[in-house]
């Protein structure tokens, strides 16, 4: 599904705004997040950390399992953008990439980018490539 520049300004825009929820008290990296669903719905995430640091929670984690505690399913997402502040786009770590391929069709979007407005755009499948999938039961 093609994405309009229009709307991936507008995705980039909730994803700076959920940023400012950050709850990142240690490592002080502070990262937005904005999903957009087929039917155009759209959830913003930011990141969670924890004292036992094993549990932090990426941005892009936390607008996945909002969208999927809504009731969306693997297949109903447009687009993920992500946004946090570095000389560089943010690009999600792997537990991350693991989720997308999960959840997201490989041909999706993701748009990276940073505070002062550089971006790059990757697919889902060119994060992750070959990703491991259980065999259908
Ligand atoms: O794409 C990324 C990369 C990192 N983080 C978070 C995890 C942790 O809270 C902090 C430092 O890694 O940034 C994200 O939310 N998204
Ligand atoms: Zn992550």
């Amino acid at each position: 599904m093609p994405v309009s520049t229009n709307m991936f300004t507008d995705l980039l825009a909730l994803a700076r705004s959920a940023r400012d929820h950050a709850y990142a008290p240690y490592s002080h990296f502070r990262v937005g997040a904005a999903l957009l669903t087929r039917d155009g719905r759209r959830f913003g995430g930011c990141n969670v950390e924890n004292a036992s640091y094993g549990l932090c929670n990426c941005a892009e984690r936390t607008a996945l399992f909002s969208a999927v505690a809504a009731g969306c399913r693997p297949g109903d997402f447009a687009a993920l953008a992500v946004i946090a502040d570095g000389d560089s786009p943010v690009s999600p770590c792997g537990a991350c990439r693991q989720v997308m391929a999960e959840l997201c069709d490989g041909a999706m979007p993701v748009l990276m980018a940073n505070l002062r407005g550089d971006t790059q755009q990757a697919t889902v499948a060119a994060l992750l490539p070959d990703s491991f999938k259980l065999p259908p039961t």
